[in-house]
C-alpha cells in the first residue's frame, strides 16, 4: 500500500465542519408468524452516524468508520433477534447500539418510514394475504447522542379534504392582490408533521406506547381538521396541533408543513352555467403554485427543537 501524506493541520487550507454518513434506505420487511396468521411490518430505515471521523476525511484513515455496508446489516439482524414492536422502539434499539458500541461514534440518527399493509379479508381465512394501505407513510426519527435520545414520529402523505365550513376572506390587500373573497371553498392538503416526545430515555422513565400514540395522534388532527371551521389553513394548521398536544401528554411540540391544494371554481358563465360552492359546483385542482403553511405548536413551556426543514417540501 502506498504512503499516504498526512497533511499537517496547520497547513490545512480547509478545514472539515459538520458531517454524518451512513446506509440510506434499507428496506426491510419483517414476517411475524402466530400460528397460520402472520403479521407484517415494512420499513425503510437510514441510519447516520457522526463523531470522531475527522482523520477519515483528512488522511483517508478508515480506523473509526464502521462501513455502510454494516450498518444496513444491523438492520437487517436487529429486525430478526428482536423484532419490529414499532419504528420508534426499532430506530431507538438502533440508535442504542450504534452510540454505545463504538466510541469514535457519537452521534446517532436512525429514520424510518413504515409502509402500512392492511388485511385482505375476503380471503378465507384472512392469515397472510395483505394489500398495501395507501393513505400515509408513518415516519420516526430518532437521535441519539451525548444527551440521550430524541424521538420524533409523524407522517407524511396524508391527503385531506373539506368540501365547505372553508373561507379566505378579510385578508391584507396591495395593488397586487386580485383574490376575490371567498366564502365557501375546498380546504386541500397533504399534511406532513412531525412531533417530538418528552421521554428522552432517562433512567426509569417508560417509553410511550408508540402505536397507540401514533394511532391516536393520527386520529386527533384528523378530528380537528374535519370539525374546524376554517378562517384560514394557518387557524386549521393551529386547530390540529393544538389538539393533539392537548390530548396527548408524551407529545411536547408538532410541526406541520400543510401546502394549500387549491380547488378554483371553473368560470362556465360562457357556456351558460352557473356554478356555485351552495348547489355543488365544479373545480379545477390546480397542482402549482401552491400555498405553503408552516408552523410549530407547542405545549406551553415546551422547546421548539423540530428543525424547520425536517417537514419542509
Ligand atoms: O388559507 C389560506 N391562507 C393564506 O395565507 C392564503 N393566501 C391565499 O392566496 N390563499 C390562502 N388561503
Amino acid at each position: 500500500m502506498a504512503d499516504r501524506p498526512e497533511p499537517a493541520r496547520a497547513a490545512r487550507t480547509a478545514v472539515l465542519g459538520p458531517n454524518q454518513y451512513g446506509k440510506a434506505e434499507t428496506r426491510v420487511l419483517k414476517v411475524t408468524r402466530d400460528g397460520a396468521v402472520h403479521h407484517v411490518r415494512d420499513l425503510n430505515v437510514s441510519v447516520a452516524l457522526s463523531g470522531d471521523m475527522d482523520e477519515a476525511h483528512y488522511s483517508g484513515s478508515n480506523a473509526h468508520v464502521l462501513p455502510t455496508d454494516t450498518a444496513k446489516n444491523t438492520v437487517y439482524a436487529f429486525a430478526r433477534e428482536h423484532g419490529i414492536d414499532s419504528p420508534e422502539a426499532f430506530a431507538v434499539r438502533l440508535a442504542r447500539h450504534f452510540t454505545d458500541s463504538r466510541e469514535a461514534i457519537r452521534r446517532a440518527r436512525v429514520r424510518v418510514e413504515e409502509y402500512a399493509w392492511e388485511r385482505i379479508d375476503v380471503s378465507s381465512p384472512a392469515r397472510h394475504s395483505f394489500a398495501r394501505r395507501g393513505r400515509e407513510t408513518r415516519v420516526a426519527q430518532v437521535t441519539r447522542d451525548g444527551e440521550g435520545f430524541e424521538v420524533l414520529g409523524g407522517l407524511t402523505d396524508l391527503v385531506v379534504m373539506n368540501t365547505t365550513d372553508s373561507e379566505f376572506r378579510g385578508y391584507a390587500k396591495d395593488a397586487y392582490t386580485t383574490l376575490q373573497e371567498d366564502g365557501d371553498r375546498i380546504l386541500a392538503t397533504e399534511v406532513s408533521a412531525r412531533w417530538r416526545y418528552g421521554w428522552t430515555g432517562a433512567a426509569g422513565a417508560e417509553p410511550p406506547a408508540w402505536d397507540a400514540s401514533y394511532e391516536q395522534a393520527v386520529r386527533h388532527l384528523l378530528t380537528a381538521f374535519a370539525d374546524t371551521y376554517s378562517h384560514s389553513l394557518q387557524q386549521t394548521l393551529y386547530a390540529m396541533g393544538a389538539r393533539v398536544v392537548e390530548h396527548r401528554p408524551e407529545i411536547e411540540e408538532i410541526r406541520f408543513s400543510l401546502p394549500n391544494k387549491h380547488h378554483f371554481r371553473v368560470d362556465l358563465e360562457s357556456f351558460g352555467l352557473t356554478n356555485d360552492a351552495a348547489d355543488g359546483a365544479v373545480y379545477f385542482a390546480a397542482d402549482r403554485p401552491y400555498g405553503l403553511i408552516e408552523a410549530t405548536v407547542l405545549r406551553p413551556g415546551a422547546d421548539a427543537r423540530i428543525p424547520d426543514d425536517t417537514t419542509t417540501r
